[in-house]
């Protein structure tokens, strides 16, 4: 497996694929200065090569995420922690990383590009959408529908049968008891919309 950004969330997939016996060929970032990052080569930028083997996009933030699939032509692969429980009814696409201790329950999709975080929690039949990042110990129960790009921050929670549209942003720790429309900003207990970010 190739990565794609020599960033902290690239360490944290580096020990998923470890404990999947497969192999991190190298990492490819734009900073020269870089050359190594936890015992693995950081061979530059990727100048648009053939790979020999799949790639995840280990950055962090949704948007650069997208930008820089869109651009790719080459095989995503998947990075599923050992110790993440995935519903065999569920389906996890194309470039999309499930960290340790996540639950995807039963009739689940979460899209590409996604992340699912250090023990987030995603129920039964929710749609997580591309590109959109489920924090560290966040909540989704069941049926809740979140839109490409969007991010749920660390510990926040989403009572059933909500929609949160595309890229918006829930505050760490919130509790969304409404449906969010596209490019919010939501935090708080219950979450109240603070911002827009159509324009960013
Ligand atoms: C492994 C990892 O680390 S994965 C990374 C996980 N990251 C996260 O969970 C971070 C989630 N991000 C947040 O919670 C951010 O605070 C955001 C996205 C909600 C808001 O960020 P910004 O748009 O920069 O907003 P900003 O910091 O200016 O705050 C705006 C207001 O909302 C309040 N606010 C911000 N975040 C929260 C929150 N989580 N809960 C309650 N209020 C909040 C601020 O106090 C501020 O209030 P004020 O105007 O009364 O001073």
């Amino acid at each position: 497996m190739y990565l794609f950004g020599a960033s902290g969330h690239a360490k944290v997939i580096m020990d998923i694929l470890q404990s999947m016996a497969m192999p991190v060929t190298g990492l490819f970032d734009d900073n020269p200065a870089i050359k190594e990052l936890n015992g693995a080569s950081v061979l530059g930028k990727y100048m648009g090569q053939e790979l020999d083997a799949e790639l995840i996009i280990s950055i962090g933030d949704n948007g650069i995420r997208a930008r820089v699939a869109n651009k790719l032509q080459v095989q995503f692969g998947r990075a599923i922690a050992k110790s993440a429980t995935v519903s065999n009814t569920s389906e996890i696409e194309e470039g999309t990383v499930v960290m340790q201790g996540a639950i995807i329950q039963a009739s689940t999709l979460v899209g590409k590009h996604a992340i699912i975080n250090t023990r987030a929690s995603v129920d039964h039949d929710c749609r997580v959408g591309d590109f959109a990042h489920i924090s560290p110990g966040a909540v989704l129960c069941g049926n809740v529908q979140v839109g490409e790009g969007t991010h749920i921050g660390a510990g926040a929670i989403v009572i059933p049968n909500l929609t949160i549209g595309k890229w918006c942003k829930i505050g760490a720790g919130s509790v969304v008891t409404k449906d969010i429309p596209d490019f919010s900003t939501a935090v708080g207990n219950p979450a109240r919309i603070i911002k827009c970010n159509q324009n960013e």
